[in-house]
Protein backbone atom coordinates (compact mmCIF):
# COMPACT_ATOMS: atom_id res chain seq x y z
CA UNK A 1 0.00 0.00 0.00
CA UNK A 2 1.31 3.32 -0.56
CA UNK A 3 2.25 5.84 1.90
CA UNK A 4 -0.41 8.59 2.70
CA UNK A 5 1.97 12.08 2.26
CA UNK A 6 2.79 14.43 5.35
CA UNK A 7 0.66 17.35 3.65
CA UNK A 8 -2.53 14.78 3.16
CA UNK A 9 -2.30 13.69 7.02
CA UNK A 10 -2.18 17.44 7.66
CA UNK A 11 -4.92 18.43 5.83
CA UNK A 12 -7.18 15.46 7.33
CA UNK A 13 -6.08 16.47 10.85
CA UNK A 14 -6.67 20.26 10.19
CA UNK A 15 -10.23 19.22 8.89
CA UNK A 16 -11.03 17.30 11.73
CA UNK A 17 -9.91 19.69 13.76
CA UNK A 18 -12.53 22.18 12.48
CA UNK A 19 -14.72 19.79 12.67
CA UNK A 20 -14.67 19.22 16.04
CA UNK A 21 -14.23 23.32 16.45
CA UNK A 22 -17.63 23.19 14.96
CA UNK A 23 -19.45 20.99 16.35
CA UNK A 24 -18.18 22.25 20.24
CA UNK A 25 -19.31 25.94 19.38
CA UNK A 26 -22.32 26.88 20.54
CA UNK A 27 -24.23 29.21 18.75
CA UNK A 28 -25.48 32.49 19.95
CA UNK A 29 -28.83 31.41 20.88
CA UNK A 30 -27.25 28.66 22.79
CA UNK A 31 -25.76 31.06 24.82
CA UNK A 32 -28.64 33.43 26.07
CA UNK A 33 -29.57 33.46 29.57
CA UNK A 34 -31.82 30.25 31.11
CA UNK A 35 -33.76 30.13 33.50
CA UNK A 36 -32.66 28.28 37.00
CA UNK A 37 -33.88 24.96 38.08
CA UNK A 38 -35.22 23.38 34.88
CA UNK A 39 -36.03 19.99 35.26
CA UNK A 40 -34.22 16.90 33.42
CA UNK A 41 -37.26 15.54 31.97
CA UNK A 42 -39.70 17.81 31.64
CA UNK A 43 -37.30 21.12 30.99
CA UNK A 44 -38.97 24.37 31.95
CA UNK A 45 -42.11 22.98 30.65
CA UNK A 46 -44.04 21.73 33.63
CA UNK A 47 -43.72 24.72 35.74
CA UNK A 48 -44.89 26.71 32.77
CA UNK A 49 -48.09 24.28 33.24
CA UNK A 50 -48.16 23.86 36.85
CA UNK A 51 -48.40 27.95 37.74
CA UNK A 52 -50.79 30.56 36.27
CA UNK A 53 -50.35 30.98 32.88
CA UNK A 54 -47.88 33.83 31.61
CA UNK A 55 -46.43 33.92 35.28
CA UNK A 56 -43.51 31.91 34.95
CA UNK A 57 -42.70 34.01 31.85
CA UNK A 58 -43.08 37.17 33.87
CA UNK A 59 -40.47 36.18 36.44
CA UNK A 60 -37.87 34.70 33.74
CA UNK A 61 -38.33 38.31 31.94
CA UNK A 62 -37.99 40.01 35.67
CA UNK A 63 -34.80 38.21 36.17
CA UNK A 64 -33.57 37.57 32.75
CA UNK A 65 -34.93 40.65 30.38
CA UNK A 66 -37.15 40.28 27.46
CA UNK A 67 -34.58 37.28 25.32
CA UNK A 68 -34.16 34.29 26.59
CA UNK A 69 -34.65 30.38 26.22
CA UNK A 70 -35.96 27.90 27.92
CA UNK A 71 -35.23 23.54 28.14
CA UNK A 72 -37.60 21.98 26.34
CA UNK A 73 -38.84 18.31 27.51
CA UNK A 74 -37.82 15.42 26.38
CA UNK A 75 -34.12 16.74 25.64
CA UNK A 76 -35.58 18.62 22.50
CA UNK A 77 -34.18 22.11 21.68
CA UNK A 78 -33.81 24.61 23.88
CA UNK A 79 -36.89 27.21 22.61
CA UNK A 80 -36.64 30.99 22.55
CA UNK A 81 -38.96 32.88 24.29
CA UNK A 82 -39.08 36.32 22.83
CA UNK A 83 -41.43 39.50 24.43
CA UNK A 84 -38.92 41.91 22.43
CA UNK A 85 -41.38 44.23 20.61
CA UNK A 86 -38.80 44.49 17.68
CA UNK A 87 -38.29 40.80 17.71
CA UNK A 88 -41.95 40.12 17.91
CA UNK A 89 -42.63 43.07 15.19
CA UNK A 90 -39.71 41.32 12.60
CA UNK A 91 -41.40 37.77 12.82
CA UNK A 92 -44.78 38.58 12.28
CA UNK A 93 -44.97 41.69 10.16
CA UNK A 94 -41.92 40.70 8.47
CA UNK A 95 -41.47 37.72 8.25
CA UNK A 96 -44.36 35.32 8.97
CA UNK A 97 -44.29 32.96 5.78
CA UNK A 98 -40.91 31.95 6.98
CA UNK A 99 -42.10 30.94 10.23
CA UNK A 100 -44.77 28.55 10.19
CA UNK A 101 -47.34 27.14 13.38
CA UNK A 102 -45.23 24.45 15.21
CA UNK A 103 -45.50 20.40 14.98
CA UNK A 104 -47.42 21.03 17.49
CA UNK A 105 -49.62 23.44 17.12
CA UNK A 106 -50.35 22.79 13.49
CA UNK A 107 -52.15 19.57 13.48
CA UNK A 108 -54.12 20.44 16.28
CA UNK A 109 -55.36 23.70 14.15
CA UNK A 110 -56.06 21.20 12.16
CA UNK A 111 -58.10 18.69 14.58
CA UNK A 112 -59.77 21.94 16.06
CA UNK A 113 -60.78 23.84 13.39
CA UNK A 114 -59.77 22.19 10.16
CA UNK A 115 -57.69 22.41 7.44
CA UNK A 116 -58.47 25.96 6.66
CA UNK A 117 -57.70 29.60 6.67
CA UNK A 118 -55.83 29.23 10.42
CA UNK A 119 -53.85 26.35 9.02
CA UNK A 120 -52.87 26.99 5.70
CA UNK A 121 -48.39 28.07 5.28
CA UNK A 122 -46.93 29.05 2.47
CA UNK A 123 -47.22 33.11 1.50
CA UNK A 124 -49.21 31.89 -1.85
CA UNK A 125 -51.83 29.78 -0.70
CA UNK A 126 -52.30 31.60 2.46
CA UNK A 127 -52.61 34.75 0.33
CA UNK A 128 -55.57 33.17 -1.96
CA UNK A 129 -57.75 32.15 0.80
CA UNK A 130 -57.15 35.16 2.67
CA UNK A 131 -58.20 37.29 -0.48
CA UNK A 132 -61.41 34.80 -0.97
CA UNK A 133 -63.25 35.52 2.53
CA UNK A 134 -61.50 39.18 3.46
CA UNK A 135 -64.54 41.45 1.44
CA UNK A 136 -66.79 39.56 4.15
CA UNK A 137 -64.88 40.30 7.01
CA UNK A 138 -64.53 44.78 5.77
CA UNK A 139 -66.15 47.29 8.33
CA UNK A 140 -67.75 48.13 5.50
CA UNK A 141 -69.50 45.14 5.02
CA UNK A 142 -69.73 44.54 9.26
CA UNK A 143 -71.72 48.24 9.23
CA UNK A 144 -74.08 46.72 6.59
CA UNK A 145 -74.65 43.64 8.69
CA UNK A 146 -75.29 45.87 11.91
CA UNK A 147 -79.05 45.48 12.03
CA UNK A 148 -79.25 41.18 11.89
CA UNK A 149 -75.84 41.43 14.80
CA UNK A 150 -78.31 43.47 16.65
CA UNK A 151 -81.37 41.50 15.95
CA UNK A 152 -79.46 38.25 16.69
CA UNK A 153 -78.14 39.86 19.92
CA UNK A 154 -81.54 41.20 21.19
CA UNK A 155 -83.22 37.29 20.74
CA UNK A 156 -80.09 36.05 22.61
CA UNK A 157 -80.76 38.69 25.27
CA UNK A 158 -84.56 38.22 25.63
CA UNK A 159 -84.00 34.63 26.18
CA UNK A 160 -82.00 35.06 28.87
CA UNK A 161 -84.30 37.17 30.71
CA UNK A 162 -87.02 34.93 30.47
CA UNK A 163 -84.12 31.89 31.81
CA UNK A 164 -83.91 34.49 34.86
CA UNK A 165 -87.17 34.77 35.50
CA UNK A 166 -87.74 31.10 35.36
CA UNK A 167 -84.68 30.80 37.53
CA UNK A 168 -85.64 33.72 40.07
CA UNK A 169 -83.50 37.30 40.53
CA UNK A 170 -80.00 35.84 42.20
CA UNK A 171 -79.58 33.56 39.60
CA UNK A 172 -76.27 32.05 39.35
CA UNK A 173 -75.43 31.56 36.18
CA UNK A 174 -72.43 30.26 34.01
CA UNK A 175 -72.13 33.00 32.04
CA UNK A 176 -70.08 31.03 29.57
CA UNK A 177 -72.27 28.94 28.73
CA UNK A 178 -74.87 31.89 27.66
CA UNK A 179 -72.13 33.73 25.43
CA UNK A 180 -71.04 30.69 23.48
CA UNK A 181 -74.69 30.63 22.47
CA UNK A 182 -75.38 34.70 21.53
CA UNK A 183 -71.77 34.33 19.46
CA UNK A 184 -72.53 30.98 17.67
CA UNK A 185 -75.91 32.42 16.98
CA UNK A 186 -74.07 35.61 15.31
CA UNK A 187 -71.73 34.14 13.04
CA UNK A 188 -74.15 31.75 11.75
CA UNK A 189 -76.62 34.36 11.08
CA UNK A 190 -74.28 36.88 9.63
CA UNK A 191 -72.02 34.67 7.91
CA UNK A 192 -73.58 31.32 6.85
CA UNK A 193 -77.33 33.19 6.86
CA UNK A 194 -77.52 30.30 9.20
CA UNK A 195 -80.37 29.66 12.27
CA UNK A 196 -79.09 28.15 15.16
CA UNK A 197 -82.15 29.13 16.97
CA UNK A 198 -80.65 31.48 19.37
CA UNK A 199 -78.32 28.84 20.74
CA UNK A 200 -81.05 26.34 21.37
CA UNK A 201 -81.13 24.12 18.40
CA UNK A 202 -80.38 20.56 18.49
CA UNK A 203 -77.52 22.02 16.31
CA UNK A 204 -76.04 24.46 18.46
CA UNK A 205 -76.16 22.06 21.52
CA UNK A 206 -73.95 19.11 19.31
CA UNK A 207 -71.56 22.16 18.77
CA UNK A 208 -71.13 23.57 21.49
CA UNK A 209 -71.27 20.31 23.88
CA UNK A 210 -68.75 18.72 21.00
CA UNK A 211 -66.74 21.74 22.27
CA UNK A 212 -66.75 21.52 25.71
CA UNK A 213 -66.16 18.11 26.07
CA UNK A 214 -62.55 19.22 23.73
CA UNK A 215 -61.24 21.63 26.26
CA UNK A 216 -61.63 19.23 29.58
CA UNK A 217 -59.43 16.32 29.12
CA UNK A 218 -55.79 18.77 28.02
CA UNK A 219 -56.35 20.90 31.16
CA UNK A 220 -55.47 17.98 33.29
CA UNK A 221 -51.89 16.56 34.05
CA UNK A 222 -52.57 13.49 31.69
CA UNK A 223 -53.16 16.45 28.57
CA UNK A 224 -49.98 18.11 29.64
CA UNK A 225 -47.97 14.72 29.71
CA UNK A 226 -49.64 14.28 25.90
CA UNK A 227 -48.95 17.34 24.69
CA UNK A 228 -45.48 17.45 25.77
CA UNK A 229 -44.88 13.94 24.10
CA UNK A 230 -46.59 15.46 20.81
CA UNK A 231 -44.14 17.63 20.55
CA UNK A 232 -41.56 15.57 20.56
CA UNK A 233 -43.22 12.67 18.34
CA UNK A 234 -45.84 14.51 16.64
CA UNK A 235 -46.45 11.07 14.44
CA UNK A 236 -48.59 10.70 18.13
CA UNK A 237 -50.95 13.16 16.35
CA UNK A 238 -52.48 10.31 14.03
CA UNK A 239 -52.71 7.98 16.79
CA UNK A 240 -56.79 7.09 18.94
CA UNK A 241 -55.77 8.47 21.93
CA UNK A 242 -59.05 9.98 23.55
CA UNK A 243 -57.62 13.32 25.00
CA UNK A 244 -55.94 14.44 21.35
CA UNK A 245 -59.12 13.26 19.47
CA UNK A 246 -61.43 15.13 21.57
CA UNK A 247 -60.18 18.15 20.37
CA UNK A 248 -61.78 17.53 16.80
CA UNK A 249 -64.99 16.04 17.87
CA UNK A 250 -66.54 20.28 17.51
CA UNK A 251 -65.42 20.30 14.20
CA UNK A 252 -66.38 16.82 12.99
CA UNK A 253 -69.17 17.63 14.31
CA UNK A 254 -70.02 20.92 12.41
CA UNK A 255 -68.69 19.33 9.08
CA UNK A 256 -71.31 16.55 9.16
CA UNK A 257 -74.17 18.51 10.89
CA UNK A 258 -74.95 22.48 10.06
CA UNK A 259 -72.04 22.48 6.74
CA UNK A 260 -74.39 19.65 5.30
CA UNK A 261 -77.10 21.88 5.23
CA UNK A 262 -75.08 25.21 4.81
CA UNK A 263 -74.05 23.75 1.64
CA UNK A 264 -77.11 22.69 -0.67
CA UNK A 265 -77.65 19.63 -2.33
CA UNK A 266 -78.28 21.37 -5.54
CA UNK A 267 -74.62 23.34 -5.83
CA UNK A 268 -73.17 19.49 -4.35
CA UNK A 269 -74.79 18.03 -6.98
CA UNK A 270 -74.17 21.03 -9.56
CA UNK A 271 -71.85 23.46 -9.14
CA UNK A 272 -74.01 26.09 -11.45
CA UNK A 273 -77.29 25.86 -9.79
CA UNK A 274 -75.25 28.61 -7.20
CA UNK A 275 -76.81 29.79 -3.54
CA UNK A 276 -76.08 33.33 -3.32
CA UNK A 277 -76.72 35.89 -1.01
CA UNK A 278 -80.18 37.50 -1.14
CA UNK A 279 -78.55 40.07 1.66
CA UNK A 280 -77.06 44.00 1.65
CA UNK A 281 -74.09 42.62 2.82
CA UNK A 282 -71.29 39.89 1.49
CA UNK A 283 -71.51 37.21 3.79
CA UNK A 284 -69.18 34.39 3.71
CA UNK A 285 -71.16 31.37 2.89
CA UNK A 286 -71.79 33.02 -0.24
CA UNK A 287 -68.65 33.67 -0.82
CA UNK A 288 -67.21 30.39 -0.20
CA UNK A 289 -69.61 28.52 -2.49
CA UNK A 290 -68.76 30.48 -5.66
CA UNK A 291 -65.36 30.04 -5.24
CA UNK A 292 -66.24 26.38 -5.01
CA UNK A 293 -68.62 26.97 -8.13
CA UNK A 294 -65.40 28.86 -9.87
CA UNK A 295 -63.27 25.99 -9.02
CA UNK A 296 -61.07 27.85 -6.87
CA UNK A 297 -62.11 25.43 -4.10
CA UNK A 298 -62.26 21.69 -3.37
CA UNK A 299 -65.06 20.25 -1.62
CA UNK A 300 -62.67 19.21 1.22
CA UNK A 301 -61.87 22.47 1.41
CA UNK A 302 -65.15 23.88 1.22
CA UNK A 303 -65.84 22.03 4.51
CA UNK A 304 -62.96 22.89 6.25
CA UNK A 305 -63.25 26.63 5.84
CA UNK A 306 -67.36 26.55 6.72
CA UNK A 307 -65.55 24.59 10.44
CA UNK A 308 -62.77 26.92 10.87
CA UNK A 309 -64.99 29.79 10.89
CA UNK A 310 -67.83 28.53 12.68
CA UNK A 311 -65.58 27.39 15.66
CA UNK A 312 -63.14 30.38 15.16
CA UNK A 313 -66.12 32.83 14.49
CA UNK A 314 -67.48 32.53 17.79
CA UNK A 315 -65.05 30.56 20.69
CA UNK A 316 -62.64 33.44 21.24
CA UNK A 317 -65.78 36.35 21.39
CA UNK A 318 -67.54 33.65 23.58
CA UNK A 319 -64.32 33.74 26.02
CA UNK A 320 -64.23 37.71 26.06
CA UNK A 321 -67.56 38.90 26.75
CA UNK A 322 -67.36 35.88 29.56
CA UNK A 323 -64.51 37.72 31.09
CA UNK A 324 -65.62 41.03 30.51
CA UNK A 325 -69.06 40.06 32.20
CA UNK A 326 -66.92 38.56 35.13
CA UNK A 327 -64.71 40.90 35.76
CA UNK A 328 -67.65 43.49 35.84
CA UNK A 329 -69.17 41.62 38.73
CA UNK A 330 -66.10 41.66 40.11
CA UNK A 331 -65.28 45.52 39.76
CA UNK A 332 -69.28 47.05 40.78
CA UNK A 333 -67.45 50.85 40.27
CA UNK A 334 -66.14 50.03 36.78
CA UNK A 335 -70.21 48.42 35.96
CA UNK A 336 -71.55 51.58 37.28
CA UNK A 337 -69.04 54.02 34.93
CA UNK A 338 -70.04 51.91 31.92
CA UNK A 339 -73.60 51.95 32.17
CA UNK A 340 -73.78 56.08 32.84
CA UNK A 341 -71.71 56.13 29.28
CA UNK A 342 -74.11 53.66 27.41
CA UNK A 343 -76.86 55.82 28.79
CA UNK A 344 -75.83 58.77 26.73
CA UNK A 345 -76.44 56.62 23.52
CA UNK A 346 -79.94 56.03 22.43
CA UNK A 347 -81.41 52.48 23.26
CA UNK A 348 -79.56 50.94 20.07
CA UNK A 349 -76.05 52.14 19.10
CA UNK A 350 -75.22 53.19 15.44
CA UNK A 351 -72.38 51.33 14.25
CA UNK A 352 -70.37 54.89 14.42
CA UNK A 353 -71.89 55.19 18.21
CA UNK A 354 -69.89 52.25 18.78
CA UNK A 355 -66.81 53.70 16.72
CA UNK A 356 -66.30 56.78 18.74
CA UNK A 357 -68.94 57.84 21.13
CA UNK A 358 -68.15 54.94 23.87
CA UNK A 359 -64.42 54.93 24.66
CA UNK A 360 -65.12 53.52 28.20
CA UNK A 361 -66.63 50.09 26.55
CA UNK A 362 -63.77 50.42 23.93
CA UNK A 363 -61.74 50.72 27.32
CA UNK A 364 -63.41 47.39 28.81
CA UNK A 365 -62.89 45.55 25.85
CA UNK A 366 -59.44 46.78 25.46
CA UNK A 367 -58.15 45.60 29.27
CA UNK A 368 -60.10 42.30 29.03
CA UNK A 369 -57.94 41.67 25.58
CA UNK A 370 -55.01 42.39 27.55
CA UNK A 371 -55.70 40.11 30.62
CA UNK A 372 -57.08 37.37 28.83
CA UNK A 373 -55.83 37.14 25.34
CA UNK A 374 -57.72 34.04 23.81
CA UNK A 375 -54.64 32.68 22.35
CA UNK A 376 -51.98 33.25 25.31
CA UNK A 377 -48.90 31.59 24.19
CA UNK A 378 -48.20 31.75 20.19
CA UNK A 379 -44.99 29.00 18.88
CA UNK A 380 -43.79 29.39 15.66
CA UNK A 381 -41.08 27.56 13.92
CA UNK A 382 -38.34 29.11 11.95
CA UNK A 383 -38.48 27.45 8.19
CA UNK A 384 -34.91 29.23 7.13
CA UNK A 385 -32.27 30.23 9.12
CA UNK A 386 -32.80 34.53 10.29
CA UNK A 387 -31.45 36.86 12.93
CA UNK A 388 -33.86 38.57 14.61
CA UNK A 389 -33.24 41.88 16.04
CA UNK A 390 -34.10 43.00 19.70
CA UNK A 391 -35.05 46.40 20.66
CA UNK A 392 -33.43 46.10 24.22
CA UNK A 393 -30.13 44.22 24.12
CA UNK A 394 -29.12 41.10 25.81
CA UNK A 395 -26.57 39.99 27.23
CA UNK A 396 -24.82 36.28 26.24
CA UNK A 397 -22.75 33.98 28.62
CA UNK A 398 -19.85 34.76 26.45
CA UNK A 399 -20.07 37.94 28.07
CA UNK A 400 -21.00 40.02 24.73
CA UNK A 401 -24.01 42.51 24.23
CA UNK A 402 -25.99 41.65 21.32
CA UNK A 403 -28.98 43.33 19.75
CA UNK A 404 -29.65 40.68 17.03
CA UNK A 405 -29.90 36.68 17.48
CA UNK A 406 -29.17 34.40 14.71
CA UNK A 407 -31.42 31.19 14.48
CA UNK A 408 -31.23 27.90 12.77
CA UNK A 409 -33.89 26.41 10.90
CA UNK A 410 -35.94 24.35 13.00
CA UNK A 411 -35.87 26.56 15.50
CA UNK A 412 -38.50 27.23 18.12
CA UNK A 413 -40.51 30.56 18.78
CA UNK A 414 -42.66 31.25 21.54
CA UNK A 415 -44.20 34.98 21.73
CA UNK A 416 -45.78 34.82 25.67
CA UNK A 417 -48.67 36.68 24.51
CA UNK A 418 -50.43 36.82 28.23
CA UNK A 419 -47.15 37.79 30.03
CA UNK A 420 -46.03 40.35 27.68
CA UNK A 421 -49.03 42.20 28.44
CA UNK A 422 -49.25 41.71 32.16
CA UNK A 423 -45.03 42.76 32.38
CA UNK A 424 -45.09 44.78 35.60
CA UNK A 425 -42.19 46.97 33.61
CA UNK A 426 -44.62 48.18 30.90
CA UNK A 427 -48.23 48.07 32.80
CA UNK A 428 -49.19 49.58 36.27
CA UNK A 429 -50.63 47.33 38.47
CA UNK A 430 -50.37 44.96 35.56
CA UNK A 431 -52.69 42.08 37.18
CA UNK A 432 -55.74 44.45 37.95
CA UNK A 433 -58.53 44.98 35.95
CA UNK A 434 -58.33 48.61 35.22
CA UNK A 435 -59.90 49.86 31.47
CA UNK A 436 -59.19 53.81 33.02
CA UNK A 437 -55.75 52.87 32.11
CA UNK A 438 -57.11 52.85 28.12
CA UNK A 439 -58.04 56.63 28.07
CA UNK A 440 -55.01 57.83 30.29
CA UNK A 441 -51.32 58.23 28.59
CA UNK A 442 -50.51 55.03 27.36
CA UNK A 443 -47.30 53.34 28.26
CA UNK A 444 -44.13 54.82 26.00
CA UNK A 445 -44.26 53.27 22.52
CA UNK A 446 -40.97 51.76 22.22
CA UNK A 447 -41.85 49.14 24.95
CA UNK A 448 -45.38 48.24 23.66
CA UNK A 449 -46.27 46.09 20.84
CA UNK A 450 -47.43 46.99 17.75
CA UNK A 451 -50.39 44.91 17.15
CA UNK A 452 -53.89 46.02 17.62
CA UNK A 453 -54.07 48.56 20.62
CA UNK A 454 -50.97 47.62 20.98
CA UNK A 455 -51.74 44.04 22.49
CA UNK A 456 -51.47 40.56 20.54
CA UNK A 457 -55.06 39.78 21.17
CA UNK A 458 -55.46 39.39 17.58
CA UNK A 459 -51.75 38.69 16.79
CA UNK A 460 -49.73 41.05 14.20
CA UNK A 461 -49.20 41.64 10.36
CA UNK A 462 -50.63 39.42 7.77
CA UNK A 463 -52.17 36.87 9.79
CA UNK A 464 -53.38 38.80 12.47
CA UNK A 465 -57.16 37.80 12.97
CA UNK A 466 -58.82 38.20 10.46
CA UNK A 467 -62.64 38.61 11.94
CA UNK A 468 -61.13 41.23 14.49
CA UNK A 469 -63.50 43.67 13.42
CA UNK A 470 -66.79 41.15 13.38
CA UNK A 471 -65.35 40.15 16.71
CA UNK A 472 -65.16 43.69 18.24
CA UNK A 473 -68.93 44.98 16.86
CA UNK A 474 -70.73 41.71 18.45
CA UNK A 475 -68.63 41.98 21.50
CA UNK A 476 -70.05 45.32 21.85
CA UNK A 477 -73.54 44.85 20.27
CA UNK A 478 -74.23 42.08 22.96
CA UNK A 479 -72.56 43.72 25.87
CA UNK A 480 -74.60 46.68 25.56
CA UNK A 481 -77.90 44.75 25.23
CA UNK A 482 -77.14 42.84 28.36
CA UNK A 483 -76.30 45.98 30.21
CA UNK A 484 -79.45 47.37 29.46
CA UNK A 485 -80.81 44.47 31.08
CA UNK A 486 -79.02 43.17 33.90
CA UNK A 487 -76.83 43.80 36.57
CA UNK A 488 -73.45 41.62 37.51
CA UNK A 489 -72.93 40.63 40.87
CA UNK A 490 -69.39 38.33 41.84
CA UNK A 491 -70.34 34.74 43.40
CA UNK A 492 -66.85 34.95 44.94
CA UNK A 493 -65.88 31.73 43.35
CA UNK A 494 -62.49 31.11 42.92
CA UNK A 495 -61.50 30.88 39.44
CA UNK A 496 -58.62 29.35 37.39
CA UNK A 497 -57.14 30.33 34.40
CA UNK A 498 -55.94 27.38 32.18
CA UNK A 499 -54.65 26.39 28.72
CA UNK A 500 -55.86 24.10 26.38
CA UNK A 501 -54.76 25.62 23.73
CA UNK A 502 -56.78 28.88 23.87
CA UNK A 503 -57.64 30.51 27.43
CA UNK A 504 -60.07 28.70 29.81
CA UNK A 505 -61.50 29.83 32.91
CA UNK A 506 -62.28 26.75 35.84
CA UNK A 507 -64.09 26.66 39.11
CA UNK A 508 -61.63 25.36 41.47
CA UNK A 509 -62.31 22.16 42.93
CA UNK A 510 -65.15 21.61 40.25
CA UNK A 511 -62.74 20.88 37.45
CA UNK A 512 -64.96 18.11 36.62
CA UNK A 513 -67.80 20.67 35.35
CA UNK A 514 -65.28 21.98 32.50
CA UNK A 515 -64.87 25.82 31.55
CA UNK A 516 -67.20 27.91 33.64
CA UNK A 517 -67.34 31.44 34.64
CA UNK A 518 -70.32 31.79 37.59
CA UNK A 519 -71.45 34.96 37.85
CA UNK A 520 -75.19 36.99 39.77
CA UNK A 521 -77.50 37.88 37.46
CA UNK A 522 -80.44 40.08 38.85
CA UNK A 523 -82.79 42.00 36.23
CA UNK A 524 -82.49 45.70 36.45
C1 LIG B 1 -62.33 38.36 20.53
C2 LIG B 1 -62.37 37.50 19.54
C3 LIG B 1 -61.16 36.97 18.80
C4 LIG B 1 -59.85 36.86 19.20
C5 LIG B 1 -59.27 37.26 20.55
C6 LIG B 1 -59.11 36.27 18.11
C7 LIG B 1 -57.74 36.04 18.12
C8 LIG B 1 -57.02 35.56 17.04
C9 LIG B 1 -55.58 35.37 17.02
C10 LIG B 1 -54.64 35.68 18.18
C11 LIG B 1 -55.25 34.87 15.80
C12 LIG B 1 -53.84 34.45 15.33
C13 LIG B 1 -53.70 32.95 15.54
C14 LIG B 1 -52.36 32.39 15.19
O1 LIG B 1 -51.51 33.07 14.62
O2 LIG B 1 -52.13 31.21 15.51
C15 LIG B 1 -56.47 34.73 15.05
C16 LIG B 1 -56.53 34.25 13.77
C17 LIG B 1 -57.72 34.00 13.12
N1 LIG B 1 -59.00 34.34 13.53
FE1 LIG B 1 -59.48 35.27 15.24
N2 LIG B 1 -59.99 36.02 17.08
C18 LIG B 1 -61.24 36.45 17.45
C19 LIG B 1 -62.39 36.40 16.67
C20 LIG B 1 -62.49 35.87 15.42
C21 LIG B 1 -63.67 35.86 14.59
C22 LIG B 1 -65.01 36.51 14.96
C23 LIG B 1 -63.34 35.18 13.45
C24 LIG B 1 -64.19 34.87 12.24
C25 LIG B 1 -65.19 35.56 11.81
C26 LIG B 1 -61.96 34.78 13.55
C27 LIG B 1 -61.26 34.06 12.60
C28 LIG B 1 -59.89 33.89 12.60
C29 LIG B 1 -59.16 33.22 11.52
C30 LIG B 1 -59.78 32.55 10.30
C31 LIG B 1 -57.80 33.31 11.83
C32 LIG B 1 -56.62 32.82 11.00
C33 LIG B 1 -56.11 34.02 10.18
C34 LIG B 1 -54.91 33.73 9.31
O3 LIG B 1 -54.09 32.87 9.65
O4 LIG B 1 -54.78 34.41 8.28
N3 LIG B 1 -61.47 35.22 14.76
N4 LIG B 1 -57.53 35.16 15.82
Amino acid sequence: MKDLSPAFIATLAGLAAVLLWKLKRKSDLQKLPLPAASSWLWGHEKTIFEREPGHAFNEWTRNLGLTYRIKAAFWAPDVLVLSDPAGIGHILQDKIYDYHHSAVVRPRVARLLGKGLGWVEGEAEHRRMRRLVIPSLSSENIKAMAPDIRDTASRAVNDLVSEIQTLGDESVLNILQWTAKATLNVIGRVAFLYDFDGGKSEEAHRILNARRQGVSPIVKYAGFFTLMLLRRFPFLNDLPISSIQAQGIAKLTVQSGVAQEMVPPCVRRNKDLLHQSQGSYKDLLSRLLSAYAEGAMSHEELFEQISTFVISGHETTTHTLAFTIWQLARHPNVQARLRRELDTVSEEPSYEDFQSRLPYLDAVLKETLRLFPGLPYMERVATTPDVIPLREAVKLSDGRTVTEIPIETGQTVLIPIIAIHRQEAVWDSAEEFRPERWLMGLPPKEKLVTGWSHTLAFSDGPRNCIGFRLAIFQYKVILTSLMRKFTFSDTGAQVLLKISSSLQPWVAGSEDDGPSLPVHVHLT
